[in-house]
């Protein structure tokens, strides 16, 4: 049976999250934990889901997903990504059985596949996707993101519209799988800004701002350790209750999402210097500066929880830096490591935070988008 296999990465933000979605500067860059997509053609008359992660099993007739997608809001050019559009998104519901209020955002992976198919597929035939990813799911890594790029770069190969590229996509074929992937995280996230599917397609550090990627040029190399709360909290309700409290509180709100930009700009500036002028003692400092003061910014924002200022007491305690990274509200933070940082505060650090109850890994960032693999390769990375 013939068979196609992606991958993408998650992202790990810098500086900027949430500030992202009003338009302002973040930074982030992409991790080495990557979702890993295997789509096989098959001669039965049905379509078949499979996501273990979120342990979700689905199956459907293709005649009956023939007359979903007969609806006229499947119409449209796969060339160019319509926006995800509400009664669209009400049809699939109510064809997958999903109440509207729902705050468990896990079956919204359903209504992101449905959506996907029926925009980017032209002729249905039978099919089996699997999807596992090394992400944490939930926890402000980019997985709904590398989950919506894998899907929107399966399907589109699948469907003829990009090649089969073991040795790169172009830059015209990126542009497409991050449009895609971007309706995909619409349908997961609401409004996103658009950077956790930038990072997953393109890979590397970027600067994000209102829908325009700079790949950053001048970055040192980032050694970073992430830590995971294992507090659940969902980016679409976070991103939504900052808006309820914005459109309130605008004058209130608006400096600090201002502030965050502030912090952004500053740090791109800083790691340009320290690529020049490696471990500059100064510039290490203002990183660790910048990381604490939009820690303290998150949180007024609404977004912060009292497991992740924990997990930054913690780190401060030994003289190191973090902040909640993703959209907040449990999930990650990520403390900066440097030269200058003992081996002994770094373990002594490291098993606080186990005590606590949290996970955590040490990584470096700036690794390859999405991805299309020899299938044999990935069936051992999916097993
Ligand atoms: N491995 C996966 N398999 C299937 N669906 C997934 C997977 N990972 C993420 N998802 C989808 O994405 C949702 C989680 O997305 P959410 O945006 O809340 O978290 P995140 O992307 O990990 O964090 P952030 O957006 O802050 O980076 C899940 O509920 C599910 O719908
Ligand atoms: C919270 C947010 O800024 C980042 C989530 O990773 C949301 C977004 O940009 O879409
Ligand atoms: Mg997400």
């Amino acid at each position: 049976m013939e068979s196609i296999c992606v991958s993408a990465p998650g992202k790990l933000i810098l500086h900027g999250e949430h500030a992202v979605v009003y338009g302002k500067v973040a930074l982030a860059a992409s991790l080495n934990l990557r979702s890993f997509l295997k789509l096989t053609f098959t001669s039965d008359d049905s379509i078949e889901v499979f996501l273990p992660d979120i342990d979700i099993h689905a199956s459907w007739k293709i005649k009956e997903l023939q007359s979903l997608f007969s609806s006229p809001h499947f119409n449209g050019d796969v060339q160019s990504p319509q926006e995800a559009n509400s009664d669209c998104l009400q049809l699939i519901r109510h064809f997958l059985s999903l109440s509207e209020d729902t705050h468990d955002t896990k079956p919204l992976a359903l209504v992101a596949f449905v959506y996907l198919l029926g925009h980017i597929t032209q002729k249905l035939s039978g099919m089996k996707v699997e999807l596992r990813s090394s992400l944490p799911t939930g926890a402000g890594l980019g997985s709904s993101a590398a989950f919506s790029t894998c899907l929107a770069a399966g399907l589109l190969v699948a469907s003829g519209s990009i090649k089969d590229s073991r040795l790169g996509w172009e830059e015209k074929e990126l542009d497409l799988i991050n449009k895609w992937a971007f309706q995909g995280e619409k349908v997961i996230h609401g409004r996103p800004s658009g950077i956790d599917n930038s990072v997953s397609t393109f890979g590397g550090a970027l600067c994000f701002q209102g829908g325009k990627i700079t790949p950053l040029e001048k970055v040192p190399k980032l050694d970073m350790m992430l830590v995971n709360t294992k507090v659940p909290r969902s980016t679409k309700i976070l991103v939504a209750g900052l808006r309820e409290r914005y459109e309130k509180y605008p004058d209130i709100y608006r400096p600090v999402i201002d502030s965050v930009e502030a912090i952004s700009v500053k740090c791109e500036e800083t790691l340009s210097h320290l690529n020049d002028v490696p471990n500059d003692p100064a510039m290490i400092q203002t990183l660790r500066d910048l990381i604490g003061l939009n820690h303290h910014h998150l949180n007024f924002l609404g977004v912060g929880h009292k497991s992740l200022d924990e997990v930054c007491s913690i780190c401060t305690e030994h003289g190191l830096s973090a902040k909640l990274t993703g959209a907040g509200g449990g999930g990650c933070a990520f403390c900066l490591i440097t030269k200058d940082d003992s081996p002994r505060a770094i373990a002594s650090v490291t098993e606080s935070l186990q005590k606590c109850g949290y996970e955590c890994w040490r990584t470096t960032v700036g690794g390859h988008g999405v991805k299309c693999h020899d299938p044999n390769e990935v069936i051992s990375q999916l097993n």
